[in-house]
């Protein structure tokens, strides 16, 4: 650059005033990065000792590598789980595993032993969720997920009733709805060819994307295709966000341009959903209850009590913890069917029993075999693999004493797939789930070793949502078609917020064709 100071014309002065700011702008962000590693370096060595029981980890940062599923190169997560494996007995994990310090030196340890992680996931006072959970607050605020304390036992209480009988029977109609138009395009798109149609990894999203927002805003006056439009946008900046946090505090204040209009859209749809709350008080349509049109939006209102902007929090809350989730479970879903036909073919036979139409809200309990084939998808390859939680007391795991301050990755990923507690684990076998169906009921060694939704009194709220709209969305779908996989199996587990199935193209043809 040159820096020779030209002042003939207000350009000129303009222009170096641009470079002047360019160069004090790195300067700045430099001096932060370097100030947050010696913070951070200090930090982990100054502590380092209270690990030394800690066997030595392998690999110098092992959980990067969860983030990192390159073809060929990189197994994503599969591989970080490949270093947990006990080596004495490979088809166990380590208990307690080190997973080295995060970017502002605290020290991350994995839990793998389904008591400890029963301990920890029962007492969220004395072990919080960790830091890395205040990344979202810039997207759906202090809603449930991020909420700690007295305001998230209030919000608790207040809120479990949402998810009760009632609202799960008035939300079907989104789902079914929603579906059926997935299975008409695709029906439509496979006519104009001869051997089927492709349904990937996006369409499962948008769909359970337009769930999650008429389930919340079907009788808002704005466009409910906007809201779809602008989450999109915004739905893979919780990683941006959370990157940033990673690499310490000070990041979350450089003014990345992508990140601030990701911002500008956060904030014009909070307006919008604050209008609409205006508009509902104003019409007194405050207790709605049992009306056709309900959607989640009037059951917060008719709730009482709660500030408008602790609405908006919940309900962008039931947006980032109920959409991408449940799209990777169908998902996955789909992926374990194409790879198992004959486990297909039981679920599309259970269906076709109930007469091929849309499955009501009363006939979902009969889908039982279904069930057990979402529960198996979850075990095996759990949507939400571990949580971490801050140890605000020390923890005694397999005779290793973890200090007050370390981070814990409680893994459910581990003991879900751990022969401890599941016999032949990566066997994908549904009907180990069929309690008392001879010769095949395995009753788990462990209560605690099935975890898709958590345990303890933080536990997912949405479940029994996510489970309807999954047997929803995959009774739909098989209804017409059979899904196979579309060429080689590329498919890999890429972690993000939740674990999508990176690389997913199914073929999908009609069933009678
Ligand atoms: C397959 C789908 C889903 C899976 C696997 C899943 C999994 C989880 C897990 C593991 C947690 C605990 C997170 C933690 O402690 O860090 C959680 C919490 C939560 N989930 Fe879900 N979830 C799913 C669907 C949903 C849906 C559909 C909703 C809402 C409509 C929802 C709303 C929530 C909320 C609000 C919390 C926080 C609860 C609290 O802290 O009190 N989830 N979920």
């Amino acid at each position: 650059m040159d820096f020779s100071l030209k002042t003939d014309t207000a350009g000129d002065i303009l222009w170096t005033t641009a470079k002047c700011a360019v160069v004090i702008g790195a300067g700045s962000v430099s001096a932060c990065v370097v100030g947050q590693c010696v913070c951070s370096v200090t930090r982990y060595l100054m502590r380092n000792r209270e690990y030394k029981d800690l066997a030595p980890r392998k690999g110098v940062m092992p959980f990067v590598r969860a983030f990192a599923a390159r073809e060929g190169k990189d197994k994503g997560l599969d591989g970080l789980l490949e270093d947990w494996r006990d080596p004495e007995h490979p088809d166990q994990f380590l208990e307690v595993v080190d997973v080295g310090p995060d970017f502002e030196g605290r020290r991350v340890v994995g839990v793998n032993q389904p008591a400890a992680i029963a301990e920890v996931l029962a007492d969220p006072d004395k072990y919080p969720k960790s830091p890395f959970y205040e990344t979202l607050v810039e997207m759906v605020g202090h809603g449930l997920v991020t909420s700690s304390g007295a305001l998230w036992q209030r919000q608790r209480k207040l809120l479990t009733p949402l998810f009760h009988f009632s609202t799960l029977k008035a939300v079907h109609k989104f789902m079914t709805r929603n579906a059926d138009r997935l299975v008409q395009q695709l029906q439509d798109k496979a006519a104009k060819s001869t051997d089927g149609t492709t349904i990937g990894k996006h369409d499962i999203s948008a769909l359970t994307l337009r769930v999650m927002c008429d389930a919340a805003f079907a009788r808002c006056e704005f466009d409910v295709d906007w809201l779809v439009w602008a989450w999109e946008k915004v739905n893979g900046y919780p990683m941006f966000w959370m990157g940033r946090h990673l690499l310490g505090h000070a990041w979350m204040y450089v003014p990345l341009p992508s990140g601030l209009g990701v911002q500008i859209l956060v904030k014009r749809m909070r307006r919008r959903i604050i209008n609409e709350i205006a508009r509902r008080r104003a019409a007194g349509s405050v207790d709605v209850r049992g009306e056709e049109a309900k959607d989640l939006l009037d059951e917060l209102l008719a709730v009482g009590n709660m500030p408008d902007k602790q609405i908006v929090d919940e309900a962008l809350t039931f947006l980032v913890a109920g959409h991408e989730t449940t799209s990777n479970l169908v998902s996955w879903t789909l992926y374990f069917l194409s790879k198992h036909p004959d486990v297909q073919g039981k679920v599309q036979s259970e269906i076709d029993d109930l007469g091929g139409r849309p499955i009501t809200f009363d006939e979902l309990p009969k889908l039982e075999y279904l069930r057990c084939v979402l529960k198996e998808v979850m075990r095996v390859r759990p949507i939400v693999p571990f949580v971490d939680r801050l140890l605000k007391e020390p923890l005694t795991v397999n005779g290793i004493t973890l200090p007050k301050g370390t981070i814990v990755w409680l893994n459910f990923m581990a003991v879900q797939n751990d022969a401890r507690y599941w016999p032949a684990p990566s066997v994908f076998r549904p009907e180990r789930w069929m309690e008392g169906t001879e010769g095949t009921s395995q009753p788990m060694a462990h209560s605690d070793a099935f975890l898709p939704f958590s345990a303890g009194p933080r536990n997912c709220i949405g479940q029994k949502f996510a489970m309807q709209e999954a047997q929803v969305i995959i009774s739909s779908l098989l209804r017409s078609f059979s899904v196979s996989l579309d060429g080689k199996d590329r498919v890999m587990p890429l972690l993000s917020l939740t674990v999508a199935p990176a690389n997913l193209a199914l073929r999908v043809t009609k069933r009678d064709a």
